[in-house]
């Protein structure tokens, strides 16, 4: 059984539906990221699993323990749940090791400060525990209140874009860290994020909101290999789209000539579809007759990306060959792999 389950959930903000019928599961320690733009939703749910949010239709469970329906809200210190914010939320007059015993206050005073002592080692702040959390920096703040946190084993912890006030050059350091810690302590966690990397570094699965819903759950590589819509394609990252014409069961024509699918496609012969290849799915090979021209360049180390031109289509393509000059011809290709084909939208 899904250690968190949302069925069906709706919520709204006066008139507007912010949440709508959404479904979502999370199974018992993993780490699921909830990813989409700004306003679709993500803080009204977390708020709703808090138990700060009523809801309209649906219910939310932990396990077999009924959290919120419609005319039922568990309040939010019985939930068992762990909250990590964005601005840490510490108590700016307790001192770090206070800061962690705070909601440990049944237990006894020795093992209370065990407690303590235990989280500090596995975040890493052994010795500081007088200090106070304006002598930390932004991570070791943010590592106080993980610590908080999973003091008094949350079922299930909840982070609200813990990362986005950490300074980008330690940013990617601490969520390792902290991925870390909650595998270490087998913890169960939704991570609220609008940004597709650091879902793609922190989580085990993504679940992509759009308007109110969730559109497509999945490990990274799924939502980025194989998008259920284009919205998905376009979010988790950059992408080409071509006119193809289905050819035959595992073939489709076109600009780069035919290209074949290494599974089944669902589409008919004679269908016209937009084909979306990734930037690395497409190779480059200079050749003086190649149909495609390198229009622009730019060197990132180990790889290039280029612009190249191929009759009225500007492909982006990420390639190992970082020797590719501007205005050279190229022929194209692409290896056999499951093809991802959408709708043509202007022929339907
Ligand atoms: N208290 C409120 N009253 C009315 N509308 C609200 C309220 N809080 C949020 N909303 C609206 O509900 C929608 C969803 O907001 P929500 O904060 O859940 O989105 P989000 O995905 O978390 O966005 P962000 O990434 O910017 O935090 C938005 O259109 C927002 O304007």
């Amino acid at each position: 059984m899904a250690k968190l389950s949302v069925t069906k959930v709706s919520s709204q903000y006066q008139d507007k539906t912010v949440l709508d019928h959404l479904c979502l599961t999370v199974e018992s320690g993993e780490i699921l990221a909830l990813l989409g733009p700004s306003g679709c939703g993500k803080t009204t749910l977390l708020r709703a699993i808090c138990g700060l949010q009523p809801i309209s239709s649906g219910k939310i469970c932990v396990g077999e323990r009924l959290l919120s329906s419609v005319d039922f809200m568990l309040p939010s210190e019985q939930r068992g749940l762990g909250m990590i914010f964005q601005d840490y939320a510490l108590f700016p007059h307790l001192s770090v090791a206070d800061n962690i015993g705070f909601g440990l206050k049944s237990l006894k005073k020795v093992e209370r400060q065990q407690r303590v002592a235990e989280m500090l080692e596995l975040v890493k702040l052994d010795g500081l525990g007088e200090r106070f959390p304006h002598e930390l920096s932004g991570g070791q703040q943010q590592r106080v209140s993980i610590a908080r946190a999973l003091a008094y084993k949350p079922d299930v912890l909840l982070l609200d874009e813990p990362f986005s006030n950490i300074d980008a050059q330690v940013r990617s350091q601490l969520m390792q860290e902290i991925r870390e810690i909650l595998k270490q302590q087998r913890v169960t966690a939704i991570f609220v994020t609008h940004s597709k990397d650091e879902a793609f570094e922190f989580a085990d699965r993504l679940a992509l909101f759009k308007q109110g819903r969730i559109v497509q759950t999945g490990t990274p590589e799924q939502l980025y290999f194989q998008p259920a819509e284009p919205y998905v394609a376009e979010f988790l990252g950059q992408g080409n789209y071509l006119e193809a014409e289905v050819h035959s069961e595992n073939q489709v024509v076109t600009p780069l000539g035919l290209v074949t699918s290494s599974r089944k496609l669902a589409a008919a012969q004679g269908e016209h579809m937009r084909l979306l290849l990734r930037p690395q799915q497409i190779q480059l090979a200079p050749s003086e007759q190649g149909p495609a021209v390198i229009r622009e360049r730019r060197f990132l180390g180990n790889y290039c990306y280029y612009t190249v031109e191929l009759a009225e289509h500007k492909l982006q393509v990420r390639s190992q060959q970082t020797q590719l000059e501007l205005g050279q011809s190229v022929s194209l290709s692409t290896h056999a792999h499951p093809l991802v084909l959408f709708p043509n939208v202007s022929k339907a």
